[in-house]
């Protein structure tokens, strides 16, 4: 440098016990700030305060980069006026404090006055003191590479050492350094989210256009499905619905409904693969009094309670031939009978059907009536996997961490290469699995970002479920379905219950979850998954994509202690 700098080497002035003792109180002091204040403005503001009051070291300023990188400007300060501060401002590698940035090495000008590279750009000559006066500038450093400068003015003539202030200045510069680094993190982190944030709300607002309820994806296939459903919402043709399980069937029936004039009417959606087949009839036509035992009163089925509105019928492929027969006489005069009745009762219901099974092929082998396939088929949509869907990962993947981070108040991000893994992942469960991946990786993830490998743990898991529901299905299927019965009959799984709601009322949905063989080598990520929770059961099945009631028969059936959570 072509100015005279000092460092540690330079030992004119003894240093006392007193000085000793102050640049403790400092560090112990701007620890404290460190830890405890709110922003780093305080933190930083407070330790130059410090530096003054304690050791006499005046004026002390930090100085960052600004955004492009080319000049330093004063950021943080103590004893500076305004316009002091807005004129200190240095082009890295001008004058002292820009060559201690360019160089990370620190500067000391014991005679500012004989400097020639001393600017005097923030504080005049006539500001400062008469007598001599030093300035001492200190890199500070995030690693390797410095990120800004700590700089102070002082009496030339003290009795304190002159290295002993550089050396305090040096390691309040990697206090200084701390904290703009966290504070750095938080605000990339926050710009982060919130340009997430404003990207997800974008891309709903584009998506939920006044007839899609919601409907997201951009795939041909999913306009195909929207356009075609809005042509024939309001008319009283029969839609079947096809697709593999888990592709949005339920859902795009009831934009239908919506969209249709008996929108204010109630929508009921029945899952005729979930019944038992001897209680479906009465579940579907209601009953009367003394039909059979423990029928004490009379009770309107799922048709009757669906009149004026839409009934969805799910997987309609699974409905014996007797019920076949049924069907098709309401399809054909708008009248049931109760079980156990002989009345006819005229319902005003529009039907929509569902299958993930391929019914042209349950006819040919007899096991459906053409009659009604002929019936039901009037209008086919339908909705391919996801697989097939470019670019719906994406959206969809967004939109439900998104929800995932609402429901369980966390602020996770995808790491990086997560959203690339999604989507060339071939979703045999379909939007649904998708939804339940991500919902899991949220939850196990510890450290606010979702990794590659906490995605192939949970996939891994699904891959196994899969290969044993592969083993378990027909032929007839268009793909992974769930009505592979091996969990018990249930009534606290939703999948395995009909339910009802009024049309609007889609937040009232419940989540249909496949069945899942119970597994022995199941034991360990279900120990595990306790041991993540602390205990809790509800949240352990959350993590591996069960209901509650699905993890307590598991711990059952593997013979699992109920207290296995708190050990080890
Ligand atoms: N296009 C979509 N946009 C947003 N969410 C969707 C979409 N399609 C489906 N979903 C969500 O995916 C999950 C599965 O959808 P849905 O239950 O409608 O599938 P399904 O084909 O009826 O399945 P199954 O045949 O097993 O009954 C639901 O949580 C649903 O809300």
């Amino acid at each position: 440098m072509g100015y005279p700098t000092d460092v540690l080497s330079h030992k004119n002035v003894e240093s006392d016990a007193g000085a000793g003792a102050s640049d403790l109180t400092v560090l112990h002091e701007s620890a404290k700030l460190i830890g405890q204040a709110a922003t780093p403005e305080i933190a930083i503001s407070g330790t130059l305060r410090l530096m003054s009051q304690m050791l006499g070291l005046n004026r002390g300023r930090v100085l960052l980069p600004s955004t492009t990188g080319e000049t330093l400007q004063i950021r943080y300060s103590y004893g500076l006026r305004d316009e002091e501060r807005r004129l200190g401002v240095y082009k890295v590698g001008e004058g002292i404090t820009g060559t201690v940035m360019k160089s990370g090495q620190p500067a000391v000008v014991q005679n500012i006055d004989e400097e020639p590279g001393y600017l005097f750009r923030a504080v005049d000559r006539e500001t400062l003191p008469d007598g001599m006066v030093a300035y001492i500038a200190v890199p500070i450093m995030d690693g390797n590479s410095t990120i800004g400068v700590l700089a102070a003015h002082r009496l030339r003539m003290r009795p304190r050492a002159i290295d002993a202030d550089l050396m305090i200045l040096r390691i309040l510069a990697t206090f200084i350094a701390q904290i703009i680094s966290i504070s750095n993190l938080i605000e990339e982190r926050t710009s982060y989210l919130q340009e997430e944030n404003r990207e997800l709300k974008d891309a709903l607002q584009h998506q939920s256009g006044e007839n899609n309820h919601g409907i997201l994806g951009e795939s041909q296939a999913v306009r195909d499905a929207l356009r075609q459903i809005s042509r024939v919402a309001d008319t009283v043709v029969t839609v079947l619905l096809t697709g593999e399980s888990g592709t949005g069937k339920e859902r795009f029936s009831q934009v239908l409904h919506l969209n249709s004039s008996r929108r204010d009417q109630p929508f009921v959606a029945i899952n005729c693969a979930a019944i038992p087949e001897q209680l479906l009839e009465s579940e579907l036509f209601g009953h009367e009094r003394g039909a059979f035992t423990g029928a004490s009163a009379s009770k309107k089925g799922k048709i009757e309670l669906a009149s004026g509105g839409t009934l969805f019928l799910d997987e309609i492929g699974d409905l014996n031939m007797e019920l076949q027969s049924k069907l098709l006489r309401i399809l054909e005069s708008q009248v049931i009978q109760r079980v156990g009745g002989v009345k006819d009762i005229p319902v005003d219901v529009r039907i929509i059907t569902a299958t993930h099974k391929n019914l042209q092929e349950a006819v040919n082998k007899g096991k459906f009536r053409l009659d009604l396939f002929y019936r039901l088929n009037v209008f086919p949509i339908h909705l391919p996997p996801l697989r097939e869907r470019a670019g719906d990962v994406r959206i969809l993947a967004s939109h439900f961490l998104l929800s995932a981070n609402r429901e369980y108040s966390r602020y996770t991000v995808f790491g990086k290469g997560v959203m690339e893994r999604l989507e060339t992942y071939n979703w045999p469960g379909n939007i649904r699995q998708l939804e339940n991946v991500i919902k899991r990786s949220v939850l196990i993830c510890l450290d606010g970002t979702i990794s590659i490998d906490d995605i192939e743990t949970i996939l891994r898991q699904e891959s196994a479920i899969n290969e044993h529901l592969e083993a378990g299905q027909s032929s007839e299927m268009f793909s992974v379905g769930r009505s592979v019965p091996v969990d018990p009959p249930d009534e606290e799984v939703p999948s395995t219950v009909p339910f009802s709601y009024s049309s609007g009322a889609s937040s009232g949905v419940a989540t249909n979850r496949p069945y899942s063989w119970v597994r022995k080598d199941e034991a360990d990520s279900i120990a595990q998954a306790l041991k993540h929770t602390g205990g809790n059961k509800t949240r352990a099945a959350a993590i591996l994509g069960m209901s509650p009631r699905q993890f307590r028969y598991r711990l059952e059936k593997l013979g699992l202690p109920n207290n296995l959570s708190r050990e080890g």
